[in-house]
């Protein structure tokens, strides 16, 4: 029996104990802690939680429930608006105050700020934590106090800002509440896909949870950082990390990782290091973006692409995403997508490019595509590379320059592996061909077995055809030079 009050710890995209820095800090007041999980209504902005990170987060809960009860916890399940489950739990609890780590997506926010003014009208504790990202989005400014537009000087400020915060270990023991509030059953929430079971092939390849995402760390740290620098980009080695639907859930933390990468520079070398750490940066600096341009998910942040002619062609768009548009490495892309819930960091570059150079479909309907079907789709991250992608973001990739989808996959892909796991109708194709199909003779194609248009598909365009049209769609908008930001 204890007679503090009850902290209730508001999880969202934090499942974890380690480097918990709300979780940590409740366990130091001494006091009963309820570890809380609230299902939030779908929302517009950017958007509902995608069908492949539902899965994930199924996955998430369960994993993180069963972690808690070591340590004589326990996690609540609730659904509905955070603020209404907050002050009826802390009704039935008498629970003194709420502690929970930041987020920094415009529609997190828009749901904090007014809670924690609720909150504390009614006397209660809020406490808020940094974590989910290296480095607070405030933190890190121009020498003008304002917030960085291109990412080397972004990544040269965070350099020169030193370590994160030191991760705060794992708490041992959580004292329980005299009596666990209800809380609702998992399955309940029908977070999983049933009929047809689409993400069957997810667990070929992830296991959400903290202890994984840790295994996870260890193994890349241990074999393949040495490798990371020359081999990131080939989508057919297993040579990154793989972290990213860890980190988009939270089950490890940016600064835990940033801290164990330290001292590998001699063993694994410096180039390799600076690169992954760079890589970490590429997400903090999504997260910048997002924090200070809230629009980045649904408005061209270069505005002079307000005024671009899209082209929206339904039967296109669903060839593209079911990775039938005939250019072996978009395909084999987008088919590891619907089989994994992930791609390539080179694919998705190629991919997306297709999309909006070569289809001339506006980059949202592929964020929208890439935030359903991807486990680590993150309001960051997506966003701010789909626009990079397009030509229309922050220190973005010059709309001309065009992907083709040919020569990257024959640079990043040489031997084709990668097409041939995901686009087994081209497996018996010679290495010369398995990145142009549409250019084997006949004689090649019947060796291999492929009908021409029957098993694999005749390219969606001609990607020179395209290219030109892209560029003309693109100097309809007045630009000629590289797309630069909106300041
Ligand atoms: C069109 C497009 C959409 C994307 N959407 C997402 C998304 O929704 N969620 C997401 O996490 N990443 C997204 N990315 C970035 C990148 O593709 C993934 O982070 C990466 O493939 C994850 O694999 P990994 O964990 O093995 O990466 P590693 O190479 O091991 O890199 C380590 C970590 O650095 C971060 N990182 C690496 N590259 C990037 C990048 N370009 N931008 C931001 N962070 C990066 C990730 O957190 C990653 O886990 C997108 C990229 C493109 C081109």
């Amino acid at each position: 029996m204890t007679s503090a009050r009850p902290v209730i710890v508001w999880l969202r995209k934090d499942l974890r104990l380690d480097d918990n820095a709300a979780l940590a800090a409740a366990a130091e007041t001494g006091a009963p802690i309820i570890p809380l999980y609230i299902y939030e209504p779908e929302s517009a902005g950017t958007g509902p939680l995608g069908g492949a990170q539902k899965w994930w987060l199924h996955h998430s809960l369960a994993a993180f429930g069963e972690s808690l009860r070591p340590l004589g916890s326990r996690l609540v399940l609730k659904s509905g608006g955070a603020r209404t489950v907050l002050e009826e739990l802390i009704r039935e609890t008498s629970a003194g105050a709420v502690f929970w780590n930041r987020r920094y997506d415009p529609l997190g926010i828009a749901v904090d700020t007014p809670v924690k003014q609720a909150l504390k009208a009614d006397d209660i504790a809020v406490k808020s934590f940094p974590g989910q990202i290296l480095h607070e989005p405030t933190r890190l400014l121009t020498g003008g106090g304002k917030p960085f537009r291109v990412y080397t000087p972004f990544w040269n400020a965070l350099d020169r800002a030193g370590d994160p915060l030191p991760p705060a270990d794992a708490p041992r023991r959580l004292h329980a509440p005299d009596g666990w509030p209800q809380s609702e059953r998992l399955d309940d929430w029908n977070l999983l896909p049933v009929k047809p079971d689409w993400a069957s092939g997810f667990g070929e390849i992830f296991t959400p949870g903290e202890a994984e995402a840790h295994r996870r760390l260890d193994a890349f740290l241990s074999d393949r950082l040495e490798y990371y620098d020359s081999e990131r980009d080939f989508p057919a080695k297993d040579a990154t990390s793989l972290l990213s639907p860890h980190l988009a859930m939270g089950e490890i933390s940016p600064a835990r990782i940033w801290h164990a990468t330290k001292g590998l520079g001699g063993r694994a070398g410096h180039d390799n290091l600076v690169r992954f750490r760079k890589e970490l940066a590429w997400r903090d600096f999504c997260y910048h973006l997002l924090y200070h341009f809230p629009d980045l998910p649904t408005r061209n942040w270069n505005n002079r692409f307000d005024a671009f002619d899209w082209h929206f062609d339904a039967a296109r768009f669903a060839k593209w995403t079911k990775g039938l548009t005939g250019y072996p490495i978009v395909d084999a892309g987008m088919r590891q997508l619907w089989r994994h819930g992930t791609m390539h960091n080179r694919v998705r570059m190629i991919a997306a490019s297709f999309l909006v150079k070569d289809l001339l479909i506006d980059w949202r309907h592929g964020e929208r595509w890439f935030r359903d079907t991807l486990v680590d789709a993150d309001p960051a991250s997506n966003a701010a590379n789909w626009q990079w992608v397009a030509g229309s973001g922050a220190d973005a990739s010059p709309w001309f320059r065009i992907f083709n989808p040919v020569l990257q996959g024959e640079k990043f892909d040489p031997k084709g592996d990668y097409v041939r796991e995901f686009v087994p109708e081209l497996a018996k194709l010679d290495d010369k061909y398995i990145h142009r199909p549409f250019e084997a003779p006949a004689d090649v194609l019947s060796r291999a077995g492929i009908v021409p248009g029957e098993a694999y598909p005749q390219p969606l365009v001609d990607h020179a055809d395209a290219r030109r049209k892209a560029l003309a769609a693109y100097a309809a908008t007045g630009q000629t030079g590289p797309a630069t930001g909106s300041d």
